[in-house]
């Protein structure tokens, strides 16, 4: 907890009260914008993720989701605007940051394990501190048995698990994740968005999670934006108050299909 104050002197009962200095946003992005030449893909879109929250970001294809999301991780560049984590500029791809993309992009020639320790031979981090950690995450997204096996050996899901596995093996404070689980089939996408909360609530990380799923969105997120048609902006930022842990049974219930609902509802009147 910021400002509780622990140097504060014991005649000072007002001092616990006294909130110190907020911590940065762990993303924070300003009036950004992208011009791909002619095309305007983004138009002013601000947004801030606290510390420890799990956003999705909401849209139709198209809307510019992706190229927001990669600029944030530093792979690409913005037009205008300014983007910070945990309150410094983001000027190019970044150790505090781990992404995850649609396709799981392992190399086939490399076991799991190796695709997994991958980011710390890129970032010259010792293998032998490292190595305990990427166990303990294929330990924990359940395909530690696959270790030493090849990707071409994994289903579609473990694969996505390994490309998680390797985005989180240098302990980032912030995980993007583009579309993650959409080349999945719906029942092995409902799976790994259960798995993906149970690790993001072992690690507490910050998320920002891109999809086009309007149920992906309500069931995995504290707080979902809904991005509006090219040139993006954000036109509805809805807070998901369900409880946590959650499971795929609270998607029958009524408080669910009501947020589902208002986010349809913000697609269509911006989408059509
Ligand atoms: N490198 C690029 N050069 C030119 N135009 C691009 C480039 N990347 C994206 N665009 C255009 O920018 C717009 C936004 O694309 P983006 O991929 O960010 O959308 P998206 O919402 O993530 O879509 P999807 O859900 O289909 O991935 C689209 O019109 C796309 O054609």
């Amino acid at each position: 907890m910021t400002g509780s104050g622990g140097t504060a002197l014991k005649n000072d009962p007002a001092a616990d009260a006294r909130p110190g200095p907020a911590p940065p946003p762990a993303l924070d992005i300003r009036d950004l914008r992208k011009q791909y030449g002619e095309l305007e893909a983004i138009r002013s879109v601000s947004l801030a993720v606290a510390d420890g929250e799990f956003v999705s970001l909401l849209g139709p294809s198209g809307c510019g989701k992706s190229t927001l999301l990669m600029i944030a991780a530093g792979l690409s560049r913005a037009s205008g605007g300014s983007v910070t984590i945990g309150g410094t500029a983001v000027t190019g791809p970044r150790r505090d940051t781990g992404v995850v993309f649609q396709a799981p992009v392992l190399l086939p020639w490399r076991s799991v394990l190796d695709n997994v320790l991958l980011p710390i031979e890129f970032q010259g981090l010792p293998r032998a501190t490292y190595e305990p950690r990427a166990r303990d995450l294929l330990r924990m997204a359940r395909i530690d048995a696959f270790a030493d096996a090849l990707p071409h050996q994994l289903s579609g899901g473990m694969k996505q698990r390994a490309a998680i596995c390797r985005a989180l093996v240098h302990e980032p404070k912030l995980l993007l994740m583009d579309e993650p689980f959409s080349a999945l089939d719906a029942i092995t996408r409902d799976e790994m968005g259960v798995e993906l909360l149970r690790l993001w609530q072992a690690f507490r990380k910050t998320v920002v999670f891109v999809t086009h799923s309007i149920r992906e969105a309500a069931f995995l997120s504290d707080r979902v934006l809904v991005m509006g048609r090219r040139p993006a902006t954000i036109v509805e930022e809805v807070a998901i108050d369900l409880p946590r842990p959650r499971q795929i049974a609270m998607t029958e219930d009524e408080a669910f299909n009501r947020h589902v609902r208002r986010l349809r509802r913000a697609i269509e009147e911006n989408h059509g």
